[in-house]
């Protein structure tokens, strides 16, 4: 029974819940944050906070029945945590890092969860019998132990469900600079890949994993070649900087039944570096090669359309500033506002058969 008093006059409603014949946890947690939102909104209009309030529950509640034919399991920070929410996958997910901010700010401070909390996490899920994961995605982690103990989660899992996708993001750095220690790089290369169904690293993380410096097309696609030949099904390199002018050229590559398609897509390129951008690329490529069942040419076009309409949004947030002078808090990618566009991006640019 909510209760206001403001400028001495005092407004008291109560509402009448509908019960179910269940007990729910979480349904407190809903509560203080859609009447913050609703009393936000509202400015305390408390009767139409609470009966919004009360009517979003009483949905979840009704739904709560209708499962989703997948269950994500995440490994890393959170850009792709929503997109992958929005477009119908579960999400359970544990943060390899509990930073402040992401690496682009100035200072960082936080912690990276250790190899014995990643294992009391994960004997928590086993004794509730919660391992039937359909996805696995791992992304920014800073420890090669903590990795390595990844890459033996994954096996375990692949063996409960020989159909389990992993995709792995193999995140290192970026035009030629590593931001996590190089202790990392040897597990990627001789753990992670051997599990990887799906992998996207961008140029310069396709370079470290192969020691394939890629210069050109031909160099390009030997270092897909290689990582086929590792045992991956998809390959996908994220960005290069292959492109035309002005352009950034993204390749993706799956080896379906023996025979091996290769696409490549023009990203028209922002004069602006961002954050988390790799991040979202291998949430929405995960969700459309699963949609799609390994088409990769539309899995990339719908993936480069979603990360443009974000980045444009982003980019236009400051419509009197140049996109290369934008702050790192300026540049924090516009998600949410973005959620009608990750729902039905608009695919304006085609995906080309890749050719040399
Ligand atoms: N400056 C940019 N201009 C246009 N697109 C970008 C830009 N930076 C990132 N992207 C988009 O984000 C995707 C992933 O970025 P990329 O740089 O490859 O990953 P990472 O962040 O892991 O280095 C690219 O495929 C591209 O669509
Ligand atoms: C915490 C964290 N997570 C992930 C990333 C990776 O960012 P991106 O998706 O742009 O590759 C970074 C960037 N250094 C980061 O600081």
């Amino acid at each position: 029974m909510p209760s206001f008093k403001g400028g001495g006059s005092k407004t008291t409603v109560s509402i009448n819940i509908p019960q179910f014949d269940a007990s729910f946890t979480g349904t407190g947690d809903l509560f203080a944050a859609l009447m913050l939102a609703y009393i936000t909104r509202t400015n305390h209009n408390v009767k139409e906070s609470l009966e919004r309030t009360i009517a979003t529950i009483q949905s979840v509640l009704e739904r709560t029945a209708q499962s989703f034919p997948n269950k994500v399991y995440f490994q890393f920070y959170y850009w792709g945590i929503f997109v992958s929410q929005v477009l119908g996958f579960e999400v359970d997910a544990i943060n390899t890092v509990q930073f402040s901010n992401h690496s682009g700010y100035g200072h960082l401070k936080g912690k990276v969860i250790t190899e014995q909390d990643f294992d009391e996490l994960i004997e928590g899920l086993k004794m509730n019998d919660l391992m039937d994961y359909t996805h696995v995605l791992t992304g920014y982690c800073r420890s090669p132990q903590l990795l390595s103990k990844i890459g033996e989660l994954v096996k375990e899992l692949k063996k409960a469900n020989p159909t389990l996708m992993y995709v792995c993001d193999p995140v290192m750095g970026d035009n030629g600079r590593m931001y996590v220690p190089e202790e990392v790089l040897p597990i990627y290369a001789n753990e992670l890949l051997s599990v990887a169904d799906v992998i996207c690293p961008n140029q310069f993380e396709a370079e470290l994993l192969t020691k394939i410096p890629i210069k050109d097309k031909a160099s390009l696609l030997k270092t897909i070649n290689v990582l086929h030949d590792r045992g991956i099904k998809t390959v996908v390199i994220s960005s290069s900087e292959l492109g035309p002018e002005k352009h950034l050229l993204g390749v993706a590559s799956t080896v379906v039944g023996g025979s091996k398609t290769t696409v490549s897509i023009n990203i028209p390129q922002f004069d602006a570096s961002f954050t988390g951008t790799g991040d979202l690329f291998a949430a929405l490529m995960l969700a459309y090669i699963t949609r799609t069942n390994h088409n990769v040419k539309e899995s990339l076009e719908r993936t480069i359309a979603t990360i443009q309409s974000v980045l444009e949004r982003t980019a236009q947030s400051f419509p009197n500033k140049d996109p290369s002078a934008l702050t790192c808090k300026e540049k924090e990618l516009k998600l949410i506002q973005s959620k009608s566009d990750i729902e039905n991006p608009v695919v304006k640019i085609e995906a080309q058969p890749f050719s040399l």
